[in-house]
């Protein structure tokens, strides 16, 4: 009868709003009353990145890329802020004070990764990015040693190969003048190339496309398509990849190409015979990818051993966790080293000095080139790749707040078990208070520092990057022969400043990784 379904309409809507109230109230209490965004979803759920601020400020969340679209006003009550959802996803709080964040991240803090996380991007298997404590100390013990010295020089090495060949193949080599439309395309190849030889074992030539359309999927192409689209694989569950759509069907071929690729390489080196020549093979030096040093350790680790779909998780990762951060962050220096030409050229200088005959740099160098390393380190903090770092608190827990506004106490606040804290580096990064005059390009901020310490960059704590000297051998080694031949240039439009043409182009969103938007640079050849 249309009156029994009207009652039991209006019977379930009344229960959805009891529901959603104390949810909130329960929300609000778990963040202990600290102010911020009260939204509909959370901003990092599939529904939550498709119904933004951009469709109404109330009923839905602040965007995925609030942190950065929003930093110059986010923490100006305290430097904390919530978000607390009423429909769907967890209370969170967000946090941009030194202190507090090392208090998140270090050792003893009752704080975990967020299991919802664990649980999503768990798509090849476990991993030591994404795994929680119990299982995780198992994966560093065995992942943490295959970022061996050895790894590290096939980094560097593979570095100079790669930009000599891309130097050759982009038709560089005979060009006085280059323009390149968009730097981040050239620093995503190049990152590309490193990480599918030394952590895949996949050699990759510059003049191969990582993104070939045909019948059958090469593996390159198949890291090329799972590295774009990983977030998505992510985000949403394994029953829409079945679904009829070929953009959608050709997700699934890339994870399943790369599924067989790493399962096949597994079995290739766990075999005796092979087993035999890949030990020889590691001796002398042409097994040193990530990968097969993984499978070795594991092999050796007893009862620790990681299974192979572990195995395959952890290798899996690196291409998410190694490759764009390190694209994105150097196309971001190069950019603004065409801002500030003084800084470009005490860059160039040290280099001159330490490669004084135009010769290649050598892994012996790297401490010379400080500068340089400056430079990145300072680019890094400006585009922070890893934009937050997300937890998620075991125990109640009690936090500092600090407070921005004058006649604002500072407080304290009792996080409670179950939600949800994101360190967020945008806004350590350009908090006056760590950074005076954070908007700045000053590479000189990090003469002297000690980089475990005093920049979140690569994290901090237990859970601090394993690839951070990968990252840097790599970084380094590239603007070091980039700045050696050429001068890095912006093309300003008529009346244009250099600081202006910074406003209008090197902006950024936060995706999965924080990436800046495309970057047009002139390349001028250097006596
Ligand atoms: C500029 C480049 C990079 C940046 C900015 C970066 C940043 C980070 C950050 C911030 C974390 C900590 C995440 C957290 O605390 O939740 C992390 C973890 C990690 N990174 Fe990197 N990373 C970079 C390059 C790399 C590379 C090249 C690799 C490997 C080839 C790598 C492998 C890892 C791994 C395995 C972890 C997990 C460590 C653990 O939980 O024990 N990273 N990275």
């Amino acid at each position: 009868m249309p009156s029994v379904n009207a009652d039991a309409v209006a019977f379930l809507l009344l229960a959805f709003v009891v529901s959603r109230v104390v949810k909130i109230l329960r929300g609000l209490k778990a963040v202990d009353g600290i102010p911020g965004f009260r939204c509909a979803l959370s901003a990092r759920s599939p529904f939550g990145a498709l119904f933004n601020r951009s469709m109404h400020p109330i009923f839905f969340n602040p965007g995925t890329d609030f942190l950065w679209q929003l930093k110059d006003s986010l923490y100006d009550t305290y430097d904390v802020i919530s978000l607390v959802p009423f429909v769907h996803g967890p209370p969170a709080i967000f946090i941009s004070s030194w202190d507090t964040a090392r208090q998140i991240t270090g050792h003893t803090a009752p704080i975990d990764k967020p299991f919802n996380v664990v649980n999503s991007w768990v798509i090849f298997g476990e991993n030591v990015v994404t795994s929680q404590t119990d299982i995780w100390k198992r994966h560093r013990r065995i992942v943490a040693p295959a970022f061996s010295q050895k790894t590290h020089e096939l980094v560097w090495v593979e570095s100079i190969r790669t930009y000599n060949d891309m130097s050759k193949t982009e038709g560089w080599e005979t060009q006085d003048f280059v323009g390149v439309p968009v730097i981040n395309h050239i620093t995503h190849k190049f990152a590309y190339s490193i990480i599918s030889t030394c952590a895949f074992g996949l050699p990759f030539s510059w003049d191969e496309s990582a993104t070939d359309t045909g019948a059958t999927m090469s593996t390159h192409e198949a890291i090329g398509v799972a590295a774009l689209t990983f977030p998505l694989r992510a985000l949403y569950p394994q029953w829409v990849y079945y679904l009829p759509f070929k953009s959608i069907s050709r997700i699934e071929q890339a994870y399943s190409t790369l599924d067989s690729f790493m399962r096949t390489q597994v079995t290739l080196r766990n075999t005796e015979t092979n087993h035999q020549t890949w030990v020889e093979a590691g001796r002398n030096g042409s097994q040193n990818d990530v990968f097969s040093r993984i499978v070795q350790a594991s092999q050796q680790g007893g009862k620790l051993a990681l299974d192979e779909r572990e195995v395959i998780g952890n290798t899996f990762l690196m291409l998410f966790a190694g490759h764009e951060t390190t694209a994105h962050s150097l196309a971001a220096t190069v950019g603004l080293l065409g801002v500030y030409q003084e800084e470009q050229e005490i860059a160039y200088q040290q280099i001159q000095a330490v490669l004084a005959d135009g010769r290649e740099p050598t892994l012996e160098d790297f401490g010379s080139l400080d500068k340089v390393l400056n430079c990145f380190l300072e680019g890094l903090r400006l585009f922070p790749a890893a934009a937050q770092l997300a937890r998620e608190a075991t125990e109640d827990i009690v936090l500092k707040v600090r407070s921005n506004k004058p006649g604002i106490e500072d407080r304290e606040m009792v996080l409670k078990k179950g939600a949800h804290v994101h360190v967020d580096v945008i806004g350590i990064n350009y908090n006056p208070r760590n950074f005076p005059d954070p908007k700045a390009f000053k590479p000189s901020r990090w003469a002297n520092k000690n980089l475990e310490n005093d920049h979140f960059g690569f994290g901090h704590g237990p859970r601090s990057c394993l690839g951070r000297k990968f990252a840097l051998y790599e970084a380094i080694c590239f603007l070091s022969l980039l700045l050696r031949d050429w001068k890095v240039e912006v093309a300003l439009r008529p009346g244009e400043t250099r600081e202006e043409w910074r406003q209008r182009v090197m902006t950024g969103k936060v995706e999965t990784a924080f990436a800046p938007s495309p970057i047009p640079v002139n390349l001028r050849r250097r006596v």
